[in-house]
């Protein structure tokens, strides 16, 4: 059997990913495909969060382009989070996984409030804890969310499983000629604005010593090579 170098990760999956090739919202496909990745993890033993953003619903910065005060246009993006983190844990459920979802934001008749001591019993217990409503204020993103959770969770490392396979020298969607780093330190990736995640989740690894690696969610397989310690993306490191 394979063996998993890390026994707790928290991994940080982009909200933008479920859409797949579509316009908004959820592809079912995709995300059917992504918790079969999830699975092949759990699998090996390894304890898993899970925070998801919210990027196929809502961002707080395109309300406020249009007008809208941002701390509410941010608490519509938490929101946004909540609904991936139920049809994350509902796909989940599907295969074969047994998920729990905790908000940062009270919304009790809907999913069970954030308690960082239950959600490591769940942890041990072998279930997935998708994290919801970010961290619960506005102006954060679920990047720092990641960080925060991973912290205290005692994650051993954060996974950004996003749209690019890893962190380039520039956003690879908008400079061809971008190349991509196979490892980067914490004070360059924060020095040269390397914005595939933003500083402030950037500088809460780096202070916690938590290691962060980036990678494709749309590349089979890379998710369980990360997690059994192979190349793959871009590892951030103190
Ligand atoms: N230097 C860089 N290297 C890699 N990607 C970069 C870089 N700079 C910007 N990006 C962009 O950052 C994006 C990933 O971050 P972003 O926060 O937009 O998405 P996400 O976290 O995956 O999605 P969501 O916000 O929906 O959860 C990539 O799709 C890429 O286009
Ligand atoms: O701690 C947080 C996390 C998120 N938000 C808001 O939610 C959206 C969606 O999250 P993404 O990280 O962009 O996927 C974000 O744009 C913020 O508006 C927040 O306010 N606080």
């Amino acid at each position: 059997m394979t063996t998993p170098k890390y026994k707790r990760i928290l991994l940080k999956l982009s909200g933008e990913a479920l859409m797949g090739s579509d316009a908004y919202g959820i592809n079912p496909k995709v995300i059917g495909e992504i918790c079969g990745e999830i699975k092949a993890v759990a699998d090996l033993g390894v304890e898993i969060g899970v925070v998801i953003g919210g990027g196929n619903i809502f961002r707080g910065m395109a309300g406020t382009a249009t007008g809208m005060d941002r701390a509410t246009a941010d608490y519509m993006g938490m929101l946004a989070t909540v609904m991936n983190a139920m049809a994350l844990s509902d796909a989940m459920r599907q295969v074969g996984l047994n998920a729990r979802v905790q908000s940062a934001l009270n919304i009790e008749q809907v999913v069970e409030p954030y308690i960082r001591g239950k959600a490591i019993r769940y942890l041990e217990e072998g279930k997935v804890v998708i994290f919801g409503a970010g961290t619960g204020n506005p102006f954060f993103t679920t990047d720092t969310a990641a960080a925060l959770r991973g912290s205290e969770i005692g994650a051993e490392i954060v996974l950004k499983a996003t749209k690019v396979d890893g962190i380039y020298t520039a956003d690879p969607k908008k400079d061809a000629s971008a190349t991509r780093y196979d490892k980067i330190s914490f004070n360059d990736a924060i020095s040269q604005n390397l914005a595939v995640m933003d500083a402030t989740a950037f500088a809460l690894c780096r202070d916690q010593k938590l290691p962060i690696n980036v990678f494709s969610i749309f590349k089979a397989g890379a998710l369980k090579r990360v997690v059994c310690g192979e190349d793959e993306g871009t590892l951030v490191y103190c």
